[in-house]
């Protein structure tokens, strides 16, 4: 390949991994420019992609480039590099905070239009919906992944293993979820054997057809299926399960992906505030309605928009809210301090890290007097929920699980084009009135078809052919390259699981399978099955859906190693190129706050080290580029003597926080470099900036240290100002003299 296509693109994203770029960026700019290796930034942070898609609203000194679109289309080319951080998937509240704050910073874009009256609205909305909930990802991820725990990690967490709360046998807590009348229940699944196109259709009781989505292009052996999650089952399972919460005296909580299940899962999440809150909306109905109060925006949206009433009103909703608090169970909280409770934002919430959190916390979560109490999980649809029942049961039997000892189950997980449950927001749809929604192809055939009532969420998801090939052939290498048992969760009992397991079955033999160990198990089994291992300290590949991927590739590292932050996570894309994530985890809102508050910065770019060692890995292969292959191997040497000497960011203000972590990151990888044998010339040129690295170890130390301890204005959240970023992230003069003069 041509090596003026050599290069690595590096995203520039939102909160905590935004603030640690402006730290680690200049350091790996200065390493990589030194061995040859171009670099190039590319912003699609949540304000930059606003931006991008409202060109014609700003002054042409505003205007932005459309990043994330050039990102999306190189993602498709075989010379593909790109370090992904983690963004900020926004729900509504999210964006309406970034669009004020850019409207406030003289960026003339529209308000968001949550009620559209007329075609200009619907237009801005739909514009707006590009941006809206996980829109990177999906654009980026034209490959399956490929996440785990490497060896030095697993290594470092045995030596150093992180607090896991004790389990009690009489824990009450639990996962509550529907079972029937969910999209589990309901689902229906059809592989087409040539390419088609289908159209989704609603049918009133009338007969009145209307089309709701009038084109989807389906490849040769495509999977589709479609489901529907009735409302009237969904409202009278909140309601038993409010009752349940309170009898029991335990905690309710709601686990729900309404980022990436960007229109079923703020529905579910409305539902869950109407129920909570019955009583306050029956009574103030109008008002609230006058309000343009949104429930499917969690309950803050009621708390902001009724302070525009006068006070007496005011009043009033507040003593009839407090009663619904003292009559319903106590809600989890988020913030005990604010009164932030789990129904308040869609997306303080989000079920693949906080299941997590709950099970390492005793299976317990924070009420409203700031001690952990046991917990009702509720996991609406039955799809998945089982998985965290049978992890629940299995440490109400066994106990805690011990990092020192335990296994580890890395994963496989199918997710290209838009896989799975994670694509279908554009086929998803509120059922306006009862009536039948049909999957028809072009020949007029009905492939699905459901019953549905007014207000029932129906759903249709694709699986390509090709996606599925290649993660089977990818379970297979990994298979092979550890040894390891593979597991595809996949239940055979379950329409979608039934046509994959069919295809698992065919391409299974197209590959050298000779001596592996290959199972396909229910998730609730194949979970059971892991645990009983991974107790044992042996490791299972989990070979899963996208859902199960986002969920299992958080769960097991806070279990095995502390954090999702410590994953290598690689998409190999599938034309060829890479993309390499940053762990597993997001963007991780607290630590930003902590940062504003008293400027230390807890971000551990661990994750970030790993996979730019394989993105510069590469970027040598697939140019022949020998010095970056040395980067590589020596960035990996300097991220496993930072895990040796520990030198992870401390939690507390006035200890060696992120920026600590680069310098010493950067100071051994100086080292590795200038110890390689390889390249004499590179070896030279870092000897020097070891040197001087290590000699200014303390003051370097003492310059970082001094900065922290007090607010950082950095002008804003979602658009701050990048010259007072770079400021308070590089606050060591001596640090970034050696480092220009790399
Ligand atoms: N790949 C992506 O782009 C992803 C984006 N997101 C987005 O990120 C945002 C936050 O999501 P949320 O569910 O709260 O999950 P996060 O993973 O961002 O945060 C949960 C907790 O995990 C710990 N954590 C995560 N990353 C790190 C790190 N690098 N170093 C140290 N600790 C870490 C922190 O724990 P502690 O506070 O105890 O230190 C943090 O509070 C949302 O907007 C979400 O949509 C979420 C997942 C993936
Ligand atoms: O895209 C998102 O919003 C989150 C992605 C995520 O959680 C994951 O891939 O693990
Ligand atoms: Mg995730």
């Amino acid at each position: 390949m041509s090596t003026d296509k050599a290069k690595i693109f590096y995203t520039i994203t939102d909160e905590g991994p935004y603030l640690a770029t402006h730290s680690f960026l200049p350091i790996v700019e200065a390493y990589t420019k030194a061995a040859g290796v171009n670099l190039e930034t590319k912003d699609i942070s949540l304000a930059g992609r606003i931006l991008a898609n409202f060109p014609d609203y700003l002054k042409d000194d505003q205007k932005v480039s459309d990043d994330l679109a050039e990102l999306g289309e190189l993602a498709k080319q075989p010379e593909a590099n790109i370090m992904k951080l983690p963004n900020i998937s926004a729900s509504i509240p999210q964006l309406v905070e970034a669009i004020k704050e850019l409207q406030s910073k003289g960026y003339k874009i529209p308000d968001y239009p949550e009620d559209p009256k007329n075609d200009k609205e619907k237009e801005i909305q739909a514009r707006y919906g590009k941006v809206k909930g996980s829109a990177v990802n999906p654009v980026l991820r034209e490959g399956n992944s490929d996440r785990r725990a490497p060896k030095a990690v697993k290594e470092y967490a045995r030596n150093n293993p992180h607090s896991m709360g004790e389990w009690s046998s009489d824990s009450k807590s639990h996962v509550a979820t529907m079972g029937d009348h969910d999209f589990a229940s309901s689902e229906r699944s059809v592989t087409v054997n040539n390419a088609d196109d289908v159209k989704i259709e609603f049918v009133d009781s009338k007969g009145n057809t209307t089309v709701l989505k009038e084109s989807t292009p389906l490849l040769p052996g495509e999977v589709i299926d479609a489901s529907a999650l009735s409302k009237k089952a969904l409202v009278s399972f909140l309601e038993n399960e409010i009752k349940d919460a309170k009898e029991k005296r335990v905690l309710f909580s709601l686990h729900m992906k309404a980022t990436m299940m960007k229109v079923s899962d703020p529905i579910i999440f409305g539902h869950a505030v109407r129920v909570y809150f019955k009583d306050v909306f029956e009574k103030h109905r109008e008002t609230l309605q006058e309000l343009g109060v949104d429930p499917n925006n969690g309950f803050g949206d009621i708390e902001s928009k009724i302070k525009e009433l006068p006070e007496a009103k005011q009043a009033e909703i507040k003593a009839d809210i407090q009663k619904c608090y003292e009559n319903g169970p106590d809600l989890a909280m988020v913030n005990s301090h604010k009164g932030i409770t789990n129904l308040h934002v869609p997306s303080d919430v989000i079920i693949d890290a906080s299941m997590p959190a709950m099970i390492r916390t005793s299976g317990q979560m924070w009420n409203k007097n700031d001690e952990t109490q046991d917990t009702k999980a509720v996991i609406p649809d039955s799809s998945y929920a089982g998985i965290y029942q049978e992890v629940i049961d299995f440490c109400k039997e066994h106990g805690a699980f011990d990092p020192t000892t335990m296994g580890s189950v890395p994963n496989v997980g199918l997710m290209a084009k838009k896989a799975e449950e994670y694509g279908s927001h554009d086929k998803t749809f509120e059922i306006p009135e009862n009536g039948s929604v049909r999957v028809v192809n072009k020949a007029g055939e009905t492939l699905v078809e459901h019953a549905v009532e007014e207000g029932d969420i129906w759903r249709m998801c694709q699986t390509k052919d090709d996606p599925i090939k290649d993660w089977v052939g990818l379970a297979v290498r990994r298979a092979r390259e550890t040894g390891d048992p593979a597991v595809f969760w996949l239940d055979e009992d379950r329409a979608h699981d039934a046509e994959l397991i069919s295809k698992v079955n065919q391409y299974l033999p197209e590959h050298d399978t000779k001596d592996l160990e290959i199972h396909i198990m229910s998730p609730v089994k194949a979970m059971r099955f892991s645990l009983e291992r991974i107790k044992e300290g042996k490791d299972t590949i989990s070979v899963t859906g996208n859902v199960l991927r986002d969920y299992l590739t958080d769960l097991f590292p806070i279990l095995e190693v502390g954090t999702s932050a410590k994953m290598l996570s690689i998409v190999p894309l599938m034309n060829g190129g890479g993309l390499f994530e940053t762990g597993a985890g997001g963007s991780a809102p607290k630590h930003i706050q902590q940062f504003l508050d008293e400027g230390h910065l807890r971000w551990d770019s661990l994750g970030e080290f790993l996979a730019l060692a394989v993105s510069i890995d590469h970027l040598g292969k697939t140019f022949n580029n020998d010095r970056a292959k040395i980067l590589g191997e020596t960035l990996d040497t300097a991220t496993a003597k930072y895990l040796q000497n520990d030198k992870s960011p401390s939690r507390k203000v006035n200890e060696h926080d992120n920026r600590g972590s680069h310098f010493y990151l950067a100071m051994y990888w100086a080292e590795a470099l200038a110890e390689q044998s390889n390249d004499a010339e590179l070896s030279k040129r870092f000897q020097e900036v070891m040197q001087k690295l290590k000699e200014n170890e303390s003051k370097i130390n003492e310059e970082l240290i001094s900065a922290q301890g007090s607010p950082q204005d950095i002008k804003g959240y979602y658009w701050p100002d990048r010259d007072l970023v770079f400021k308070f992230m590089r606050p060591s003069k001596t640090l970034n003299s050696i480092i220009e003069s790399v």
